[in-house]
């Protein structure tokens, strides 16, 4: 194995699993750390992990642990993987993640990039944008679990992490590769270890990749892997894929605008079900009758939680916001479960957490990487009769699902 990479959950995991895939690295997804040795002919392993909102402690124990899987693997360089939106707390878990991560590869030049171009994130000036709006006035600022109320990339780090942090702005990075190189030495003579780089572009992330050769640690989102893999001389290739047969569902516990809006359109064309919170904490809504219901239904059924920022507010101050998440996404862990044992050969899921707790809860361990159903989702082959696309919250166009459904296969 080449590159190793830790996602901070499922969906970003696979987000960058597509992106090396593209460009020709022979990539594997693993749900949490494997308990034995990778394919020999992987040349980029990225270990998923449901880090982003947990305790710090445990978040860094984790990663580390990942770490050591990656480095017996033989690994030449380490990639940290969150969120393009920089989900996080003023707790972490990116700072004490990256720190940790660094501390043990004794890296001391650590590029902070988050920027995703094809969804329309940049860094300018170390301020993060959601295409034409900050961060924090993006939707961003209603995340249920980890909302961002600020888009200075900077202060969020800095709040994170125990080192100073500091800049390459963006008339360095349109210099090229060897101007970025030289500001990051300057940065790290100035006793700064995290670094900021601004991107603005894929043209900009190539070279960012390019300054990154040799680093044993980049941090940020999958934009920045784009430049990685011809470090590595490897050159971009088709993505083998084997097209699904059989019944296809959909399972949302995203309640982000994106997701909201392809909601709204799959609604107009589909049969539709709402998971209510509260009937599922006090068992009146089942997930073998949620489970029965989608199996049943023709078309592309949708099962969502998905629901508006004030009444997601209003189902966390009445059960508290770690109790209702864990409810919801142990349900659809649940309904997952039931449906592959029914037979349906195609789940899609959308959100991060919503989607680690399905891949988790079916026992999924390694997911070989298909082709891009929309910028950032890849599909995915779990098994030879299971396929499955993993869909962050803030991606994909508002017909995703069905078009996620017939990159998958067909019914
Ligand atoms: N109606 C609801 N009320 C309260 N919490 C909800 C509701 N629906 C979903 N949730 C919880 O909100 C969280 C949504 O996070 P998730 O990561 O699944 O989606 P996302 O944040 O949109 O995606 P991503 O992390 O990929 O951007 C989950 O923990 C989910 O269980
Ligand atoms: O980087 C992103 O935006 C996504 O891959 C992600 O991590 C959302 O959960």
């Amino acid at each position: 194995m080449l590159l190793g990479c830790i996602g901070d959950d499922f969906t970003g995991s696979s987000d960058l699993a597509n992106t090396l895939a593209k460009a020709g690295m022979r990539t594997v997804q693993y749900s949490g750390v494997p308990d034995g040795p990778a394919d020999a002919e992987v040349q980029a392993g990225v270990v998923s992990l449901k880090s982003r909102s947990i305790d710090p402690d445990e978040a860094v124990r984790q990663s580390l642990e990942a770490l050591r899987w990656l480095q017996d693997q033989g690994c030449e360089q380490i990639f940290f993987k969150y969120c393009s939106t920089f989900d996080s707390t003023a707790q972490g878990n990116i700072g004490p993640v990256a720190d940790a991560l660094a501390e043990a590869l004794d890296a001391h030049k650590v590029i902070v990039c988050p920027a995703f171009p094809g969804a329309g994130r940049s860094i300018y000036q170390g301020y993060l944008f959601v295409k034409d709006m900050l961060l924090n006035e993006s939707g961003m600022e209603n995340h249920p679990l980890t909302p961002m109320k600020d888009a200075n990339l900077r202060r969020l780090m800095a709040a994170q992490s125990n080192h100073s942090v500091g800049l390459v702005p963006a008339e360095t990075v349109f210099k090229g590769a060897a101007a970025i190189a030289a500001q990051m030495e300057a940065a790290h003579t100035a006793g700064q270890r995290m670094i900021v780089v601004d991107a603005l572009r894929d043209a900009d992330l190539m070279e960012i990749g390019a300054a990154a050769k040799g680093l044993p640690l980049i941090t940020g989102g999958s934009g920045v892997a784009l430049g990685l893999p011809a470090n590595f001389g490897i050159n971009p290739a088709p993505v083998p894929w084997q097209l699904q047969t059989g019944k296809a569902v959909v399972l949302s516990g995203s309640c982000s605008t994106a997701t909201r809006g392809q909601i709204a359109y799959h609604l107009a064309r589909h049969a539709g079900l709402k998971i209510d919170p509260a009937a599922v904490i006090d068992g009146t809504q089942t997930p073998q009758d949620v489970a029965q219901w989608l199996f049943e239904t023709d078309g592309l059924p949708l099962a969502y939680s998905s629901a508006d920022p004030d009444e997601v507010a209003g189902i966390q101050a009445r059960f508290g916001t770690d109790a209702a998440a864990h409810a919801l996404e142990s349900f659809f862990g649940d309904v997952a479960v039931r449906l592959a044992r029914m037979g349906v050969t195609r789940i899609l899921t959308a959100g991060g957490e919503t989607s680690g707790a399905v891949v988790e809860a079916l026992n999924i361990r390694t997911m070989a990487i298909g082709p891009e159903i929309d910028p950032g989702v890849p599909a995915l082959r779990a098994s030879d009769t299971l396929v499955i696309a993993l869909k962050s919250g803030n991606f994909g166009a508002e017909d995703y699902f069905e078009k996620a459904a017939a990159v998958l296969g067909q019914g």
